[in-house]
């Protein structure tokens, strides 16, 4: 049995920064900021987890379980592992948690408040709020960056994946990920990781997951699968190329990445995949037949938006199943991209670019691709930065080098601009 207790108010001034301290306050908590319909998600400690590997039900059962509780406004928020073939530790092995306190911010600032229980409590949401109120943000110590490392040997490691894809017709496309490791001199503060995203980051998602001193952080472009009302939203995003905003030049680059045929051919796989994964749970869909252009902060990407209406009884992990990982994310066809990435890459994925985000136990929720990523450990103070670019038989290493450099900088950014905080 669980029991709600909810409340509906107009939200403070302050209240999101007094949120966001007790976020920080936490063992066990997330953020899910959706910027394109204005919605804020805030997730507070765990009335139930499910995490792989350790001798319980697998996901689906955990889920099942859950659902058959039949409880109104109740969410799930977490990530899987991206794939399992490497293990993986601590919050990158993938956790999905039911929180013991939920509160949703609308695109309106209404505040939306949900407590659960197992036993029937009392709760009232300002006496919770209060001692968060009182806290005064972190006392300022001056940060730096001591080390950064960067996989030097990953363009060589590169350049023998474009004559793999050479030489294996069958093999058509990878997606290599790297990572760049900073040791920072001292601790991040997750209310100004939110604030900083929010500023430096109006076009994406805003992530944060926390389990203990971990912390996921992501400001993904990418949707995997929204589900609401029977209506279910995907895109294809893949197909890269930097802005110039500095020389006004956005657009002439736009109009090159959509004429580049490499770019194109990338893009379309991708939407070929996701048009074909959806039949069987899908009633209509929708798939434009041209891509359009994404904006973020530091790239451009060819875009496709997916939408359709369902079939009955399936939920948003049906499309998780199906979808993930799209060859936005792994590459074609998927088992042998996969078994190249855990061959080749240095390092196991973990939840980088892996499905990450919100369900309720109706089985509707928004999932979205956790790139544009770190992991932070709070105790080590080290940040692992990942990025990762499809690889095809005409790329160019160095290009890819630079794609990725590229995809690094929303969280190098973050990190930088937060040292002078
Ligand atoms: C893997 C990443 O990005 C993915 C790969 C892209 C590409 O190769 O063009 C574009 C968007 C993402 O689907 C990443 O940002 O790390």
């Amino acid at each position: 049995m669980i029991t709600v207790n909810s409340g509906c108010k107009k939200i403070k001034d302050d209240e999101l920064q007094w949120l966001l301290q007790a976020l920080a306050a936490y063992d066990v908590g997330a953020y899910f900021e959706s910027t394109q319909d204005g919605h804020m998600w805030l997730a507070y400690g765990e009335l139930d987890t499910w995490i792989k590997g350790t001798g319980q039900k697998n996901f689906k059962q955990w889920y099942q379980a859950l659902s058959s509780l039949d409880v109104a406004h109740t969410w799930i928020f977490g990530a899987q592992q991206f794939s399992d073939q490497k293990p993986s530790h601590g919050l990158m092995q993938g956790r999905w948690f039911l929180p013991k306190l939920v509160v949703h911010i609308d695109s309106n600032q209404s505040l939306h408040w949900y407590q659960y229980s197992r036993t029937r409590q009392t709760f009232d949401y300002e006496q919770w709020l209060a001692p968060f109120r009182t806290m005064t943000a972190s006392v300022k110590i001056k940060n730096s960056i001591l080390t950064q490392q960067d996989e030097q040997d990953w363009r060589q490691r590169t350049t023998q994946l474009i004559d793999t894809l050479k030489q294996t017709p069958t093999l058509k496309k990878v997606v290599f990920a790297r990572q760049r490791h900073l040791q920072l001199a001292s601790n991040l503060s997750i209310p100004r990781i939110i604030s900083r995203l929010k500023q430096q980051q109006a076009n994406t998602y805003h992530v944060l997951l926390k389990s203990d001193h971990e912390w996921f952080v992501s400001a993904t472009p990418e949707r995997l699968v929204k589900l609401v009302n029977h209506h279910i939203y995907t895109a294809a995003v893949a197909g890269t190329i930097q802005r110039n905003q500095q020389y006004n030049r956005d657009e002439e680059l736009a109009q090159h990445l959509m004429q580049d045929t490499k770019n194109r051919a990338e893009h379309q796989f991708v939407v070929q995949q996701i048009n074909q994964q959806l039949k069987d749970l899908t009633l209509t869909l929708n798939v434009p037949d041209k891509p359009v252009i994404l904006q973020n902060q530091q790239v451009q990407h060819l875009y496709t938006p997916i939408s359709g209406i369902k079939r009955p009884k399936v939920t948003i992990f049906d499309f998780v199943d199906k979808l993930h990982p799209t060859p936005a994310l792994g590459g074609m066809p998927t088992t042998t991209a996969l078994a190249y990435i855990e061959q080749h890459e240095k390092y196991p994925r973990g939840i980088f670019a892996a499905p990450v985000g919100i369900a309720n136990l109706q089985g509707d929720g928004e999932l979205v691709v956790g790139i544009r990523a770190m992991h932070f450990d709070s105790q080590t103070k080290q940040a692992k930065l990942f990025a990762g670019a499809g690889i095809l038989q005409d790329s160019s290493a160095e290009e890819e080098w630079r794609e990725t450099d590229l995809k690094f900088l929303p969280m190098q950014q973050l990190i930088e601009d937060m040292l002078n905080d």
